[in-house]
């Protein structure tokens, strides 16, 4: 169900060649964050292209609750005139960050260290979400929480009054975490200091240096060693906002399994901590090619193409290369599954605290369209069937209040012989809210069912 009404069942059906153009829209990481260290910089803050998917927006309105001036002026650009590091004044009301992980988990850590109490809270998937990943590091700022068993949503945090910088070994792979601890030390005074053994993607960090923070990055051997330097004066910035390789993921799949397709997906960030998936597609024998390879803003930027791709073999994903695409995967095991022989997907814990369960949903759903496979509490397994797929369709497939399953399995639709159904379309809406639209104007059959 989209967080605002009843639930929106969707079917995909066989589709015809997809060709044409993909414009998707912007990236859902470095939309929260613009408008978050927006609301954290001195000035107005200027955002073109910024992703105005149901997540984002409620992390708008967030950062209009903390005091921030959050406006649209419409056609994707929107200003946010900032109150400074520390300026943030108490919400007078409980914070809702929807569908939103990122939302949620960004704005306690740039709360955490201003002295305040705010009760965030979230729809029935955000709140079964664990938050202690973020609350034990904000502790040793000295914050507190207070949250329902288990670390859930709805959940009180009471900001330090007198914040002291913290050093900290990230126990999961997850920007998510690295960014809340960065952002508490924002206004702790001294050095505050993140090691992740795992490199996952660095927005925080390249996005805090442009608006005049120092954070500095090193290679140690524990990993990555990210410093930032407390209370700084954070500039106003003109943010021109990438597409999001996670949705380019979805039309460049589709074409990869649906005979005949020849699709051309513009403007795609190609950040090495978020590349991950084409890779691995590549890797499989896809005919997936960068065009037009550049520098923009400071980041690998090219056009994708992706051709049909009968060819394709499982491969094992390598585990070190799962956090540069951890969105994917749920997309990537439909593509497995029009693969010959086994994909098989290691080191993939986190997958099971996303907005569901992602293992578990696309096991079930592509074990009821006919897809034979195997997982373990960190891995997973595909059993693919060549250019035809193993899948035969004909089920509706719960999509449990997660996007990336839902847009998964409207891909699939697109390539099996029996139309795909789920039981609620209305998540996509928090990161892809043209995707319909988008996938029909390529040639796909996605309908309100
Ligand atoms: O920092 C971010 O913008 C995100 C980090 C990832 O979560 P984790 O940090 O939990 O891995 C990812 O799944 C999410 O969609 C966006
Ligand atoms: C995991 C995701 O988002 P979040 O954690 O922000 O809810 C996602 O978009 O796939």
């Amino acid at each position: 169900m989209s967080s605002h009404g009843e639930p929106i069942p969707m079917q995909s059906s066989k589709a015809g060649p997809l060709r044409g153009e993909a414009n998707v829209p912007g990236d859902k990481s470095i939309s929260h964050r613009a408008l978050i260290f927006g609301a954290m910089a001195v000035g107005e803050t200027t955002i073109t292209g910024l992703l105005e998917g149901e997540d984002v927006l409620d992390t708008a309105k967030a950062m209009q609750a903390f005091g921030a001036t959050v406006t649209n002026h419409g056609g994707g650009k929107w200003s946010v005139r900032g109150v400074g590091v520390g300026g943030f004044s108490e919400p007078e009301n409980v914070i809702d960050c929807g569908n939103s992980g990122t939302g949620v988990r960004l704005i306690m850590g740039c709360m955490a260290t201003s002295d305040m109490s705010v009760t965030f809270t979230g729809d029935a998937s955000l709140r079964s979400r664990p938050m202690a990943r973020v609350t034990d590091p904000i502790a040793l700022f000295g914050a507190q929480s207070h949250g329902r068993s288990g670390g859930r949503l709805p959940m009180t945090i009471v900001g330090a009054a007198d914040p002291v910088p913290v050093e900290y070994v990230t126990p999961v792979p997850s920007a998510q975490v690295k960014s809340a601890v960065l952002l508490a030390g924002l206004n702790a005074p001294g050095q505050t200091v993140v090691i992740e053994k795992e490199a996952t993607r660095d927005h925080t960090e390249r996005m805090l240096n442009g608006f005049g923070a120092s954070v500095i990055t090193e290679e140690v051997p524990e990993g990555r060693k990210i410093t930032l330097t407390g209370q700084p004066e954070l500039k106003p910035q003109e943010i021109v906002v990438p597409r999001d390789p996670s949705s380019a993921a979805f039309p460049v799949c589709a074409a990869l399994i649906v005979e005949g397709s020849d699709v051309l997906v513009p403007n795609i960030g190609l950040n090495p901590t978020r590349a991950g998936l084409f890779e691995t597609l590549r890797d499989m024998g896809a005919d997936l090619t960068y065009e037009n390879l550049r520098t923009e803003g400071g980041e690998p930027v090219a056009d994708l193409r992706a051709k049909y791709s009968p060819n394709m073999k499982g491969i094992e994903v390598p585990a070190e290369r799962a956090a540069s695409m951890i969105d994917e995967y749920p997309v990537l095991s439909v593509v497995a599954s029009f693969a010959s022989g086994k994909t098989f997907m290691p080191g993939v814990k986190e997958l099971r605290v996303k907005e569901s369960d992602r293992i578990d949903a696309m096991a079930q759903g592509l074990r009821a369209c006919g897809v034979q496979v195997d997982e373990g509490d960190d891995w997973w397994a595909v059993h693919g069937g060549g250019a035809g797929g193993s899948a035969k369709g004909g089920a509706t497939v719960e999509s449990r209040l997660d996007h990336r399953i839902a847009m998964s399995f409207m891909v699939l639709g697109m390539g099996t012989p029996e139309p795909v159904r789920v039981d609620d379309g209305g998540p996509i809406a928090t990161s892809f809210p043209i995707f319909e639209a988008l996938m029909n104007g390529l040639g796909a059959k996605v309908a309100r069912a």
